[in-house]
């Protein structure tokens, strides 16, 4: 039965400065990359064996892959790379500071901007400040102006049918290494974790989150590998 690790990148500057960053391409910290590679040793000691990884057009999930499978002995493995995997475009917000945008708009707007299903944050109205939003990586992409977690989904979702499910129904073992909320997109797609309960599902920096599936990819068993930093799981619905 196929075995999928998410792999959320370790600390990032903006995760340090506490900035909302979502698709700004900001690198890791000194702390992230230890993060990167204990996952990476974690990934090992769990004994899996994985077939290919998957990953976002972001540094930071880039090179916590990039950093784990060195430590796991498995730089060779196949990955691809895909702007659908992406943080959730943070609109307006990005580069904001977030608890001075909690002192401005209040701390539960600012909760149902960050953790809501389909609230999204404002657009973002000055795309110049932020070049790396829509440079080359994205040539052909109708780069978004926010996103809500529905609109990551909607554009995770057809990614994960089209291009990673098939590998996992062929018997592979796949990490999937990238971030906060297109993780939590994925959680909630293959948890069925409904609208109103998503908002309680966190995902832990360099943690690998490693799900067993049956073959018809239904959830059978997930745990966090460091259990001292893990987060509750849902219950799949
Ligand atoms: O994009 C970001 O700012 C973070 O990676 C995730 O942020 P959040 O915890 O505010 O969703």
């Amino acid at each position: 039965m196929p075995t999928l690790a998410f792999l959320r990148h370790g600390q990032s500057q903006w995760n340090l400065e506490n900035r909302f960053t979502g698709w700004m391409d900001v690198d890791l910290t000194e702390k992230g990359e230890a993060e990167a590679r204990r996952a990476g040793e974690l990934l090992k000691e769990s004994g899996a064996e994985f077939d290919a990884c998957f990953t976002s057009v972001q540094t930071r999930a880039i090179r916590t892959l990039n950093l784990a499978l060195e430590e796991m002995g498995e730089s060779w493995l196949p990955v691809t790379k895909d702007w659908r995997l992406n943080e959730r475009h943070y609109g307006g917000l990005t580069g904001l500071d977030k608890a001075e945008t909690a002192a401005k708009h209040g701390e539960e707007q600012v909760h149902i901007w960050r953790r809501s299903f389909d609230v999204p944050p404002p657009e973002l109205d000055d795309p110049e400040r932020f070049p790396s939003l829509s440079d080359r990586r994205y040539a052909g992409v109708t780069t978004p102006k926010t996103e809500s977690l529905k609109l990551t989904l909607e554009r995770v979702e057809p990614y994960w049918t089209a291009e990673i499910r098939p590998h996992l129904e062929q018997g592979q073992n796949l990490i999937i290494a990238a971030h906060g909320n297109s993780l939590r997109a994925l959680v909630k797609l293959l948890f069925g974790v409904a609208d109103e309960d998503i908002p309680g599902v966190e995902i832990p920096t360099g943690n690998p989150l490693l799900i067993e599936l049956d073959d018809q990819i239904r959830v059978t068993g997930a745990r966090y590998l460091d259990d001292s930093r893990a987060q509750p799981l849902p219950t799949v619905g």
